[in-house]
């Protein structure tokens, strides 16, 4: 999907939210590049849990940058923010460019296949305040994006491509749920940034 030929930006949320999906933002010869930095570059940790009081290893990896060391706590657990590398700076700078919009932090996913995904949650931490809004840049194995309403159940979902840009905004985290759904259909690995304002 282009959506620059025509400077159409739509809105796939029906109600209660705002998600905008802008297509590739990454030129095509620069892909591999970053593909191969951010798994080469990236301090990469499994991601930890407590989930109903059992501690939890995620086999997909996480890791977090920012503008400072923030300290930033879900899944009841707490991380420490690492300081932007240039690639992730350079990235930081075009997805600010092109939303209009400012951010000072970065979650970072990598999923090795279609084995590990992300259940139905939403960004909706205190230290994100509220209508906060996310940039989620994709790159590597394009995979399956799902919204779900928290009241309707009304389920919206789009493919995410390489070196796409996807943001949520508004009301989204409220009302709204979203997941990266498992699938046996890929087996490349997919590295996603989260670009986020830690208040
Ligand atoms: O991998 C993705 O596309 C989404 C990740 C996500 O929802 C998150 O990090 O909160
Ligand atoms: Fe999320």
């Amino acid at each position: 999907m282009d959506l620059f030929s025509t400077g159409e930006l739509v809105n796939l949320l029906p109600y209660d939210g705002e998600v905008i999906y802008y297509g590739q933002l990454i030129p095509a010869d620069k892909l591999n590049y970053y593909l191969e930095q951010l798994m080469n570059q990236v301090i990469w940790k499994n991601d930890e849990a407590v989930i109903f009081g059992k501690h939890i290893i995620t086999k997909r990896k996480v890791a977090w940058y920012g503008d400072a060391e923030y300290a930033y706590t879900y899944s009841n657990t707490t991380k420490h923010a690492l300081l932007w590398t240039a690639d992730l700076l350079a990235l930081k700078n075009l997805v600010e460019q092109q939303t209009g919009a400012r951010f000072n932090s970065c979650l970072l996913n990598l999923y090795h296949d279609g084995d590990e995904g992300m259940a139905w949650h939403s960004d909706d931490e205190k230290s994100l305040g509220r209508n906060t809004t996310i940039a989620s840049l994709s790159f590597g194995a394009e995979r399956k994006f799902a919204f779900k309403h928290k009241d309707t159940k009304q389920v919206v979902s789009l493919l995410l491509e390489n070196g796409s840009l996807l943001v949520m905004k508004g009301t989204t985290q409220t009302h709204w749920l979203h997941r990266l759904p498992k699938t046996t259909k890929v087996t490349r690995p997919r590295i996603n940034l989260t670009f986020r304002t830690i208040v």
